[in-house]
């Protein structure tokens, strides 16, 4: 499909393409809705096997976050960065330089994070450009790294989503498989082995799974093995698409519920696990933690309020869980539902002409 009809399809609003010769900046900057504020989404890089790839995920990760941000209840449109490239080899400071005057450009429509590949020194490289960034360092006042309070949303979404399922919401020696043990599986393994849930976990990254072995009395297991893993809870924390027709056959867990972005690699397979009576906690709504915190320091950074925002996270799963069951439908329905009605909500509201310093009478009268 060309780039025009999908965007037509999903009704995008705009689509940036960044390059910068000097620093070898290749970025796409997604905005996907505005309606309900300015686009918030973080910025991924990643080795994209094409620049087709590159658009099509900043694209789709640019949408989740329209999602995302309304079902949370925050005032915020959805967007997304993706900078093409090697995060271990390609990084330099005038690379993010260059971005935050994109960013710049952008006015207010678009604000950026960390995602997958990037890190608050990106961040804070990023602001010395631009005030359109947020995850920057505590030292500025800031928030600082949002994977501990990603971690800590869903792990509050998965007791919501265990009590649905097991009709009490304690996970203790409840067994939940691991896939992918980096930033915000460590923490959300750290909660766990806390209320005494038995960890079972895989990682690519050898080291990260030593750590998590060591510290949590993990059981480490082959790549492929974890869907098949004897568990109660599946908690998917690498990266998209992994629930399919490949793996979901094999999966023994009662529940899903886990961090990554995009879980489901197409809607129709949250039928299936509907079918199956498998519980799943829509991704979109369980991770949420990371954006409601970053999204605080819009209001100047408070770090008790912000968790107590993030606490939501189990009441949003109880919602869309409730939706689901007494209507009938997928989870991942429900959630969206829930996103797109308020969305629609806010964009029928009625509108009253106020008169701001934005317009045009107000700039006149300063003439
Ligand atoms: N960091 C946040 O605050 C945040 C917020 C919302 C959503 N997410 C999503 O959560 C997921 C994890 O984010 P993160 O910040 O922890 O990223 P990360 O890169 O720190 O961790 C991901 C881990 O998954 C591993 N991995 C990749 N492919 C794998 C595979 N096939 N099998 C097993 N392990 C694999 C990687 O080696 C890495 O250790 C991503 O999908 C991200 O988009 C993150
Ligand atoms: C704004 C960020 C913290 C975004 C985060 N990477 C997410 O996918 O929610």
């Amino acid at each position: 499909m060309g780039i025009f009809s999908y965007m037509e399809k999903y009704d995008y609003e705009q689509l940036v393409i960044c390059q910068d010769k000097q620093s070898g900046l290749k970025a796409v900057i997604a905005i996907h809705d505005t309606t309900l504020g300015p686009a918030l989404g973080g910025t991924r890089m990643w080795t994209y096997a094409s620049e087709e790839d590159a658009i099509e995920d900043a694209l789709r990760l640019a949408r989740g976050m329209t999602y995302k941000n309304a079902a949370a209840g925050l005032n915020l449109g959805g967007g997304k960065t993706v900078i093409i490239g090697d995060p271990k080899k390609d990084k330099n400071e005038e690379m993010f330089r260059a971005f935050g005057r994109y960013i710049q450009g952008l006015n207010g429509r678009y604000i950026t994070a960390e995602d997958v590949g990037t890190t608050v020194e990106d961040m804070d490289i990023i602001y010395q450009e631009t005030n359109y960034v947020t995850g920057i360092s505590p030292a500025f006042g800031s928030s600082g790294n949002p994977s501990p309070v990603t971690a800590y949303g869903v792990y509050k979404g998965m007791k919501a989503a265990v009590k649905a399922a097991f009709g009490s919401d304690s996970l203790a020696g409840k067994t939940v498989a691991v896939q992918g043990v980096g930033n915000v599986a460590y923490h959300l393994c750290k909660h766990l082995h806390h209320e005494g849930a038995k960890l079972i976990v895989t990682d690519l990254n050898k080291e990260a799974v030593k750590r998590v072995v060591e510290e949590f009395q993990a059981k480490a297991v082959e790549i492929d093995d974890i869907y098949s893993v004897e568990c109660d809870i599946y908690a998917p924390c690498a990266l998209g698409a992994t629930l399919n027709d490949q793996t979901i056959p094999k999966l023994k867990a009662k529940v899903i519920a886990g961090a990554a972005n995009n879980q489901l690699k197409e809607s129709r397979h949250g039928d299936v696990l509907h079918a199956m009576g498998i519980i799943y906690a829509p991704d979109y709504v369980i991770n949420a933690g990371g954006v409601i915190n970053v999204a605080d320091e819009l209001e100047g950074y408070n770090r008790e309020r912000a968790l107590k925002k993030v606490e939501g996270v189990y009441d949003n799963i109880e919602r869309v869980l409730s939706i689901s069951e007494r209507d009938g439908i997928p989870s991942y329905k429900a959630a969206d539902r829930l996103a797109e009605e308020r969305i629609a909500r806010m964009r029928n509201s009625r509108s009253q002409f106020l008169q701001n310093e934005h317009h045009i009478l107000t700039r006149r009268s300063r003439m």
